[in-house]
């Protein structure tokens, strides 16, 4: 077999690897709410604001993230290859090593979380909460942490989802004559699925509408009179109208779930995918 065809695994499936994504998609936009319960909180993102006893004094959601990875580190997390950390130089592992099945080439070990974590604290936070300071600190930063740990998987998946093109036997020279060419341009054009975009971002906005959408203005929610038959249950909107999209008091800003697609996951993804590719022949 050839070098360029030096397959460690099987070809990553790359409708099942779609589906994946289609389900991180449910994953991203729940953590958004939850965190949206929350104000800003911004002192939480700023260095120096907060005193640790160990000295440490980059900002509170660095050292709460800090702290988290480092357990989870411990009990290898950090090992699997569609986990990616946001803090350098973890603890080991006190479990032994669990055997992968090699699929990824990646002698970079590809991480952006640096910018996935810029873009999260100032773009999607100011985005998705109310200004102001209400002092939920520790829940805010557990939220935090969700949202950034689903936002980095659905990014690296970027890397999967790049070797099963580059092994599709239809493109696969193309891909090795690109990247030997290092064309990032045309790299981008191969990898790109517009199709694929567009869908995703149609969903996106029926999701977001739906799973933030208030039941108290539809009788559904936890404190509605369920004694009083009288009252119809409104089914839950489906498909809703432009119209009633005004109407749709949605717990999260379902405009600000695309835009962040659309600006900023799919492209970043698609950064993955061409840093991967770029040196999957090293
Ligand atoms: C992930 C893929 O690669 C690209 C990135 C996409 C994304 O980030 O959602 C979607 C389509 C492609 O342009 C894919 O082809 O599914």
């Amino acid at each position: 077999m050839s070098r360029n065809l030096l397959i460690l695994g099987a070809a990553p499936n790359l409708s099942e690897l779609r589906n994946t994504l289609v389900r991180l998609e449910d994953t991203i936009i729940f953590a958004l709410i939850e965190r949206s319960q929350f104000k800003h909180n911004n002192s939480i993102y700023k260095a120096n604001k907060m005193n640790f006893r160990d000295g440490y004094t980059g900002s509170f959601l660095s050292w709460f993230l800090k702290e988290v990875e480092s357990v989870h580190a411990k009990v290898r997390r950090y090992q699997s290859p569609d986990e990616y950390p946001f803090t350098n130089n973890l603890p080991e592992p006190v479990l032994p090593p669990l055997e992968y099945p090699p699929v990824l080439v990646d002698p970079q070990e590809i991480n952006i979380n640096d910018e996935i974590f810029d873009v999260y604290v100032n773009t999607v936070i100011p985005g998705i909460t109310a200004q102001g300071d209400d002092t939920n600190y520790g829940s805010s930063a557990t939220r935090d942490i969700e949202c950034l740990q689903a936002l980095s998987r659905r990014i690296h998946y970027g890397k999967f989802v790049a070797e099963s093109k580059f092994q599709d036997p239809d493109c696969h020279d193309e891909y090795v004559r690109l990247i030997k060419e290092k064309n990032r341009d045309r790299l981008m054009e191969l990898l790109t699925n517009s199709r694929v975009e567009e869908l995703l971002l149609k969903r996106l906005k029926a999701k977001a509408l739906i799973y933030g959408q208030d039941l108290s203005s539809a009788g559904l929610d936890g404190n509605s009179n369920i004694n009083d038959s009288s009252q119809p249950l409104i089914g839950l909107r489906s498909s809703p109208s432009d119209a009633a999209e005004e109407k749709i008091k949605s717990r999260v800003d379902y405009d600000l779930v695309v835009s962040l697609y659309r600006d900023y996951v799919i492209p970043l993804t698609k950064e993955v995918e061409i840093e991967y590719l770029l040196h999957r022949l090293d």
